[in-house]
């Protein structure tokens, strides 16, 4: 059985019950909106519930200041709040504290971060970064970049026919010449979900570290970064309730105690003369310039909504509406679903219609109301693989219901309909 109450949770996000079907140009539900939104693309990103509005709206009503700065008393409480929620943030994802949360813009920047403050200090000829085949394109173009700059080689870790990693190929690749294993924790086209903890048992073996790409693991199910015993991991808060612009990188605090910063500026600073500077305490040394403050706040809020939801909850009604997606589509003969069998994945279904065209396919279920993604989720190699152009993609998270799955099939049939 469901163990979300779906219906108390949509009272939550206003944006749940609007219309669509109408003018695009003027934001916001107007005149030729009509048809009742079915919104399946929390993957790309997810919708913000009213606490996180309000907590934000807070912010800039009652105590928007710059932090770390000044002396009086709307900065010292917006400091006390942003670091607050670096200290919520770490509670969330198992961190011995703020220490180990640098707050980024999104996973895109944390990873690049780990890469140019971590990866072109460490990394040369000789050196091994080992990926895997379903790597989204902010951690796949960062390392492979940086293996041009470094001389460092980049392999890439088997997918198989099933969308699994082959767990062989990885023994092989990682070896004594491995510096650094980035690995996804759940596809955001397959909906695999990896063995991290296992590959973090690899990468240590010979000496490496581990980075794990949680963006669409942290919003979807409990995390324990000790557990894992990842030495990076990232995340957007923007796909788990909270506003776009913040993003997560947990590092062990040794790790990064012993890495030079790779954006300098105030704040991030202890003391400038003209010849040198020194840094301040993590994770501040990471954090060059003024930050995101209200989006920090908001990210605070969205975590203390995950946890009354439960962690727990989250995963088990995403499981269960994601098998529902994928029995369904299954009923086709017509469908590719791409990934592991619906019982054993994420909350989303990346799928084609044989005789529509992805971005056909999405274009006529947006006349239906019904919004999922279309195209290459930022996997191109992936889908070069799977040689398919493009995909197109269902994702679910807590407020979406059986009945919304029951819509997207019927759009789907409509569209093979229309192209039959
Ligand atoms: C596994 C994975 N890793 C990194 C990112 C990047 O997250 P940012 O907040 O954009 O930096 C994403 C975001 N994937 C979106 C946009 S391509 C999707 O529709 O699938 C992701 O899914």
């Amino acid at each position: 059985s469901y163990p979300i109450d779906v219906a108390a949770i949509r009272e939550d996000f206003p944006i749940l019950a609007r219309k669509v079907g109408g003018d695009v140009t003027t934001p916001g539900e107007g005149e030729g909106d009509t048809e009742p939104l079915v919104y399946l693309d929390n993957a790309a990103t997810s919708q913000t519930p009213k606490q996180v509005v309000e907590a934000i709206v807070d912010y800039y009503y009652g105590y928007n200041s710059n932090v770390h700065r000044g002396i009086h008393q709307l900065s010292q409480e917006a400091s006390v709040a942003y670091e607050q929620a670096h200290d919520r943030v770490a509670e969330f994802v198992g961190a011995d504290g703020r220490e180990e949360i640098v707050f980024t813009k999104n996973t895109t920047e944390a990873m690049n971060l780990v890469a140019y403050a971590w990866g072109l200090n460490e990394l040369g000829p000789g050196d091994r970064i080992v990926l895997t085949e379903m790597e989204h394109h902010a951690s796949l173009v960062t390392w492979q970049q940086l293996a041009k700059k470094t001389g460092a080689e980049v392999k890439y870790i088997r997918v198989d026919d099933e969308g699994r990693l082959d767990m062989e190929h990885a023994k092989e690749l990682i070896d004594e010449s491995t510096k650094m294993v980035s690995v996804v924790h759940v596809s955001n086209t397959l909906g695999t979900i990896n063995p991290v903890d296992e590959l973090a048992d690899m990468a240590h073996e010979v000496g490496a570290y581990i980075f794990v790409d949680g963006a669409q693991s942290a919003p979807t199910r409990p995390v324990d970064v000790g557990d894992i015993d990842a030495d990076f991991f990232a995340f957007s808060g923007h796909k788990m309730l909270g506003p776009t612009g913040i993003g997560v990188l947990y590092g062990k605090e040794a790790i990064l105690e012993e890495t030079e910063p790779y954006l300098y500026g105030g704040d991030m600073i202890r003391r400038v003369t003209y010849e040198d500077a020194t840094w301040e305490d993590l994770p501040w040394k990471f954090e060059a310039g003024t930050p995101n403050i209200a989006q920090g706040i908001g990210l605070h809020a969205a975590v203390d909504y995950l946890d009354d939801v439960g962690m727990k909850n989250v995963q088990r009604h995403e499981e269960l509406l994601s098998k529902y997606a994928y029995d369904r589509l299954s009923e086709f003969d017509d469908i590719t679903i791409y990934g592991p069998p619906g019982d054993d994945r994420g909350g989303l279904v990346a799928f084609n219609l044989d005789s529509v065209h992805a971005h056909d396919l999405s274009s006529i279920l947006n006349d239906s109301a019904v919004a999922i993604r279309a195209g290459d989720h930022c996997t191109q190699p992936l889908h070069d693989k799977l040689g398919a152009a493009a995909s197109a993609r269902a994702s679910f998270y807590i407020y979406n219901t059986r009945e919304e799955v029951d819509e997207l099939i019927e759009a789907v049939d409509g569209a093979r309909e229309l192209f039959a």
